[in-house]
């Protein structure tokens, strides 16, 4: 599919901030990006360009010509040094340098792996012809094996990171190849078909375009979705074909245009779980391009032997090289970055569509491919010149989010605090509501609450009404019983109904006085009872004195005389009696007083009670008189002498 392919974006402006180094990278480790983090995307980070130095091997034609090695690795060290001069890297392969094996691992699997987190990244492979640029890549990769060219490792790599992550991310990988030949722009992927090369059509170029925002654009560049590495071999291999190659004396097989291999890859973040969901954005989409960027060498045209097209190939080549030189120079110069020294982008088509790539939006990787051979020093002093240079270009990569989906990301998030806001105020309504509802039932309850009370102080009214009215059905029970207690007595029912209250104080006093007498009379037979039993033992011990006198043979004279005596002694003691009955009457008199007077009170509340009361102690009192008459104390009588008035 033909499209307009975004080449570069235009970075947000930002400090630098100090130089970051990454860690290295696990195998097959997946970093994910934190999703939502808008801060990352505005973010640009700092990175300077990356540079390796790649010393292949003296090649046959090198070795047929008698040349030796002129370069030398320290060990140990990213450093190169030929001649008199030395270079240090972050990186230096091949010689006795590391495994260019190892190329892809340290120096390309970071920038895989920032690919996936929205950067776009650039290996770039700058060098002189026959330096093996071409070979250190892999652009000519036929899919039929693995050559060990960092295009082939970065499509593995990125379908087995595409595989990894598909559970919650969903990708759409394109691919477009373009070459820059005799400074036209050319899509590689364009099909002829099956129509021979020499039949085919002049190719068209493609035009640069370069949007309101910066960003560079390729218009109508194939860029064709690919679901698979071999897919996108295929389609890498198909465009190495259409390359412009040539034979030139340092090269069967020389490279007479730049090749930009550009991976594109979008990520739409899809969250599985409802947790992740509601924290992360679910909907993040990432754009992020990869450019593997083969150039074409530089080159002398005395050495090539170019002449005719070669060299005229050659002169273009060497102008677009020129240019990328100066902005490398001019990104690469301290002095001249601080002072804002404008950077030719715009010399070169080449440097139009690297202008990212070096000192812009991307993390960049820039191998040095050399020779070693002594033949080619002057070429290899200079390459690593340059590449020296290209250490101190300074990147600022961003996240690429989608504009589409950064405004829809927007819009969601407003629609979200608009939604939030909405159910606050709608809750609040609610509370308000609620509020209202609970005021209308705490007065409900008041009312109700009053009502009772009332009913509870009428209840009680009632209550006290009852029992006054039970007290007086009591009194009327009681008044009842009394007249048919008189009934049964014999009384006329005209007594019992003109009985009132007074004849009932009436018969009480009655009662009162009559309970008096027996009680005086039975405290006096009581008295006079124990006195008689006192008197009767004292004459009887005297009786009996007086026999034993008699006996002994005493005197009559002298009897009379103490029968006078006697007689006194019994007057005195007999008067002492008297007086202690006389005592006890008046105590007694005191006593009933007394009882007369609770009776009066009594007789005004309960008459009926009363009578009972009454009726009941005279009873008992009469019986106790009858006890005292049949007493045996009194059949002892001994005629007792009157008393002395
Ligand atoms: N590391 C290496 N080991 C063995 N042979 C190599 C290595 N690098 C390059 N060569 C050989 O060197 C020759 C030139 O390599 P290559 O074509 O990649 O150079 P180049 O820089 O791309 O040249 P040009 O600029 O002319 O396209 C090739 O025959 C290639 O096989």
């Amino acid at each position: 599919s033909s499209s307009t392919a975004s080449f570069s974006r235009t970075p947000a402006t930002h400090p630098l901030s100090p130089r970051r180094r990454e860690a290295p990278p696990r195998e097959g480790a997946v970093r994910v990006l934190p999703m939502g983090s808008s801060d990352m995307a505005s973010q640009p980070q700092s990175d300077s360009v990356k540079v390796a130095v790649n010393v292949r091997p003296l090649i046959t034609p090198e070795l047929v010509l008698g040349c030796t090695d002129c370069v030398t690795v320290t060990p140990g060290e990213p450093q190169v040094q030929i001649g008199p001069h030395v270079f240090t890297y972050d990186h230096v392969y091949g010689s006795t340098g590391s495994s260019s094996s190892l190329i892809f691992e340290q120096c390309v699997y970071p920038l895989v792996d920032s690919l996936f987190c929205g950067y776009n990244t650039t290996v770039l492979a700058y060098g002189q012809t026959g330096s093996g640029k071409t070979y250190t890549m892999g652009t000519n990769y036929s899919g039929e094996s693995n050559c060990g060219g960092i295009i082939p490792q970065v499509m593995e790599t990125i379908f087995k990171k595409a595989d990894a992550m598909k559970g919650d991310t969903e990708f759409l990988i394109r691919v477009s190849f373009i070459e820059i030949f005799k400074e036209e722009v050319f899509d590689l992927l364009d099909d002829p078909g099956s129509v021979a090369k020499a039949a085919a059509p002049a190719r068209v170029p493609i035009q640069i375009r370069e949007t309101a925002n910066g960003s560079i654009t390729l218009a109508g560049v194939t860029e064709a979705e690919v679901k698979s590495k071999e897919e996108m071999a295929l389609h890498l291999a198909r465009g190495s074909l259409s390359r412009a190659t040539g034979s030139t004396n340092m090269n069967s097989q020389s490279s007479r245009s730049h090749a930009i291999f550009t991976i594109s890859i979008e990520q739409k973040r899809t969250s599985s779980s409802a947790s992740e969901k509601s924290t992360s954005n679910e909907y993040d989409i990432l754009s992020s391009k990869f450019h593997l960027v083969d150039l074409a060498g530089s080159e002398r045209a005395k050495r090539t032997g170019a002449d005719g097209l070669r060299l005229k190939e050659g002169i273009h080549i060497n102008r677009g090289l020129l240019a990328l030189g100066n902005v490398i120079s001019a990104l690469g110069d301290e002095k001249k970055r601080k002072e804002g020294a404008f950077v030719p982008y715009r010399d070169s088509k080449l440097t139009r569509l690297l202008q990212d790539s070096l000192g812009g939006n991307s993390k960049t990787v820039m191998i040095a491919c050399i020779s070693p051979a002594d033949s080619n020093a002057e070429e290899t002093i200079n390459t690593l010149k340059y590449a020296n240079r290209a250490r101190n270009i300074q990147n600022k990569a961003v996240i690429n989010r989608d504009p589409v989906t950064a405004e829809m990301q927007k819009l969601r998030s407003q629609l979200e605090q608009l939604q939030s806001e909405l159910l606050f105020s709608r809750s609040g309504s609610a509370a308000l509501e609620e509020l209202q509802l609970l005021q209308q039932k705490v007065s409900l309850l008041e009312l109700k609450n009053s009502e009772l009370y009332c009913e509870l102080k009428e209840r009680e009214m009632s209550c006290e009404q009852l029992a006054q009215r039970a007290i007086a059905t009591q009194l009327e029970k009681d008044q009842l019983m009394l007249k048919l207690e008189s009934a049964r007595n014999g009384k006329s029912w005209d007594d019992i109904e003109n009985a009132g209250s007074e004849q009932d104080v009436d018969l009480m006093k009655t009662y009162i006085s009559k309970i008096q007498q027996l009680e005086a009379e039975v405290t006096r037979q009581k008295f006079t009872t124990a006195c008689r039993n006192g008197l009767h033992d004292r004459l009887a011990l005297d009786k009996g004195m007086l026999l034993d006198d008699l006996g002994s043979g005493c005197e009559v004279g002298t009897l009379e005389v103490s029968s006078e005596v006697d007689e006194e002694e019994k007057e005195r003691e007999h008067s002492s009696i008297q007086e202690k009955l006389d005592m006890e009457l008046q105590d007694l008199d005191k006593r009933l007083q007394q009882k007369e007077a609770e009776m009066k009170q009594f007789a005004k509340s309960d008459t009926s009670v009363l009578k009972q009361h009454y009726e009941t102690k005279l009873h008992e009192m009469e019986q106790e008189k009858r006890a005292f008459q049949v007493s045996p104390g009194l059949n002892l009588l001994i005629p007792f002498p009157p008393l002395k008035q």
